[in-house]
């Protein structure tokens, strides 16, 4: 037998040990966002433990008492423990109690209730020890009433203990749970901050809580929501559901939609924001499930369109992550997010009929949420395509209104085209919407679905020269030598020069582009700078250069008496310095080519304003006389 034969020894069975404070850091520092969670464990074992006494014993009275100061303690008249419950739940990390795979409490047959719990991963009493270093937790069974009452003493090294003690160590059947909080955390039990943290999570709970503060004080920490209360009329209805809102998010809505889905267990109410909201700033809703306080931060309740909304729902059918501060994103959470669409929706397009008044000003505040809804939604764009504001050459108007007079719209495709072309299409009676902005530009696209007769083109630089009055024939003959000069020195730049005579007088030239044919230019101009394979492949795509247009106004002092220069150098000067300044106008970025136009165009003007025609400016061509 070879050596490493005879050593061989038979396996033998090992159990991981796991290092207590190396849990509790990792739920402190990276499962749960902060120490204050520690309340809503508490609170939530709490609920548990009465859903299953009242599954047991139909009618059992619930309440949950908590005392604040030295000692932190949580009352529950609940299922209670027995001692094999204790040896079984509290000994073994990642064992509950609300699991089937576990099993039901000893001698209660809470299968019916299990589906009810809040708890479900059996680690939530850890969380305790990120502010206690010792957790005591007193128990008598409700199964048997002669259970005595057992006391688990746990500390955050991992040793426990656990005794018996008489049965009339606890007045009645039930749990309670001691902390004495370590002082670096004080912050999160203090008795203030004990009432608040209540309020925050357990302000939907079923179960009356109260917190006792050390002077002996009761604080009521749960009600009603709206949603759950009746009304004496519709106002006091609006009355309390508007004090609810100001109460949880500290604004009067403009209006409230009540949301009620039955199969998902979920019933609340959705607030339409009073302000304008950024749509990338997703609001948080604040989810409860079973009335405990998931999150307040949710913005995946609802579909990413209605960032104007902020809700607060609770619901039965929602899951938690296991840091259980926010939505397990599952097949129900999808459903759920698509009906509160549909509701959301439903609301909307009933406003139109029911209240034109608050309609007009829900669009004021939130058109671009509308917009962004209406593009994917025919029903919708119907019902608020007239109401929408959009910037037009007639100012901000709604398209209703701009078409009745303008039965052709043209559409620009970016702000910039239209800062620049709106003066002069405006004057020469054509209707344009900047379709720059988000959404904009679709949305107009399909008014002749809603409104027929209207027609929509997108803007292009020909149809605004068509609108521009042709100079007379005299009058163009006699700019023949400026312009053949121009046309040179601005053609390099893919640009034609045309003489037109348009309003306003004070715009000496206007360079229609728009972003397709500058793609295309760039394109072409990588393809003349490559060569080999990407020569061909750029080469193939290209089409026919669309140009830009620089048109001079013929009704401008200035550009008039520069159609009379003589000298070429002056001619040249002045036409880039046109075009650098149409360039500037129409705001969009400038190539280096261009850069250095302007900057030859200022040099050269600045030369001959200093009168010294014969010296030839740094970096621009040697003059010739015409
Ligand atoms: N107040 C209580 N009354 C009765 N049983 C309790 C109480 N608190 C805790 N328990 C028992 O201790 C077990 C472990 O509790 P723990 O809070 O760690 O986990 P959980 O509630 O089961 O699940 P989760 O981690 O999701 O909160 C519970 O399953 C339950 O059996």
């Amino acid at each position: 037998m070879s050596q490493s034969q005879t050593s061989e020894t038979s396996p033998t069975d090992h159990t991981f040990q796991v290092d207590l404070r190396g849990l509790v850091d990792l739920l402190s520092h990276h499962l749960y966002s902060s120490p204050r969670v520690y309340l809503r464990e508490l609170l939530q074992n709490a609920v548990d433990a009465i859903t299953a006494r009242q599954a047991l014993t139909p009618g059992a009275a619930g309440t949950i008492t908590v005392r604040t100061g030295e000692t932190l303690t949580i009352t529950d008249t609940g299922i209670g423990l027995s001692e094999a419950d204790v040896h079984r739940f509290l000994a073994t990390i990642g064992r509950s109690s609300k699991r089937t795979v576990d099993g039901a409490l000893d001698g209660a047959g809470l299968d019916a209730a299990r589906g009810e719990f809040i708890g479900q991963f059996g680690i939530g009493l850890l969380a305790c020890f990120v502010v206690a270093d010792e957790i005591t937790v007193l128990s008598r069974s409700a199964a048997d009433p002669a259970a005595p009452t057992v006391e688990w003493r746990g500390h955050s090294d991992g040793r426990y203990t656990i005794r018996t003690l008489p049965s009339a160590t606890l007045p009645e059947p039930g749990t309670t749970v001691k902390l004495v909080p370590r002082a670096d955390n004080a912050e999160w039990t203090s008795p203030q901050q004990v009432v608040s943290l209540a309020r925050h999570y357990g302000g939907l709970l079923r179960h009356h809580v109260t917190v006792i503060d050390p002077r002996g004080e009761s604080h009521r920490i749960n009600a009603a929501p709206p949603w759950e209360r009746t009304h004496r009329s519709p106002l006091a209805k609006r009355e309390a559901y508007t004090a609810y809102c100001r109460e949880l998010f500290d604004f009067a809505p403009l209006d409230t939609i009540e949301l009620d889905l039955p199969a998902a267990g979920l019933r609340g109410v959705a607030y339409v924001m009073p302000t304008t909201v950024s749509p990338a700033q997703r609001a948080g809703h604040r989810v409860h499930l079973k009335g405990m306080l998931l999150t307040d931060q949710a913005p995946e309740l609802l579909p990413e369109w209605a960032f104007f909304l902020r809700c607060v729902v609770d619901t039965t059918s929602l899951r938690p992550t296991a840091s259980r501060e926010s939505l397990y994103e599952d097949g129900t959470l999808s459903a759920v997010r698509d009906a509160l669409g549909d509701r959301i929706r439903e609301w909307l397009t009933g406003l139109a009929a029911r209240d034109p008044a608050l309609l007009h000003r829900f669009i004021d505040t939130h058109h671009l949420a509308v917009k962004a809804l209406a593009r994917h939604d025919d029903e919708l764009l119907r019902i608020v395509l007239p109401w929408l504001p959009f910037e037009t050459t007639d100012g901000n108007v709604t398209l209703e209104e701009f078409a009745r007079t303008h039965p052709t719209l043209l559409v620009t495709r970016s702000v910039e085209e239209f800062r620049q072309v709106a003066p002069i299409a405006s004057a020469a009676g054509l209707g344009v919407v900047n379709g720059g902005y988000t959404y904009d530009r679709d949305l107009v696209h399909r008014l002749p679905e809603i409104r027929p007769g209207t027609t929509v083109t997108d803007l292009d630089p020909t149809t605004v020269t068509a609108h521009l009055d042709a100079v007379d024939p005299g009058a163009e003959l006699r700019a023949a030598a400026f312009l053949a000069i121009a046309r040179e020195t601005i053609g390099v730049h893919d640009c034609d020069v045309v003489l037109r005579d348009f309003q306003p007088v004070t715009a000496p030239a206007l360079l229609l582009d728009n972003r397709d044919a500058r793609h295309e230019r760039t394109r072409s101009s990588l393809a003349a700078d490559s060569d080999g394979l990407w020569a061909d492949i750029l080469g193939s795509l290209r089409e026919e250069i669309p140009r830009a247009q620089l048109v001079l106004n013929h009704l401008n002092p200035l550009v008039r008496q520069a159609l009379t220069i003589a000298e070429r150098g002056l001619a040249v000067a002045t036409a880039e310095a046109l075009y650098g300044q149409a360039l500037l106008l129409s705001r969009r970025p400038l190539r280096a080519g261009e850069t250095a136009l302007l900057n030859r165009a200022f040099i050269g003007l600045l030369t001959h304003a200093m009168h010294q025609p014969g010296e030839a400016a740094p970096g621009s061509e040697p003059r010739k006389e015409m």
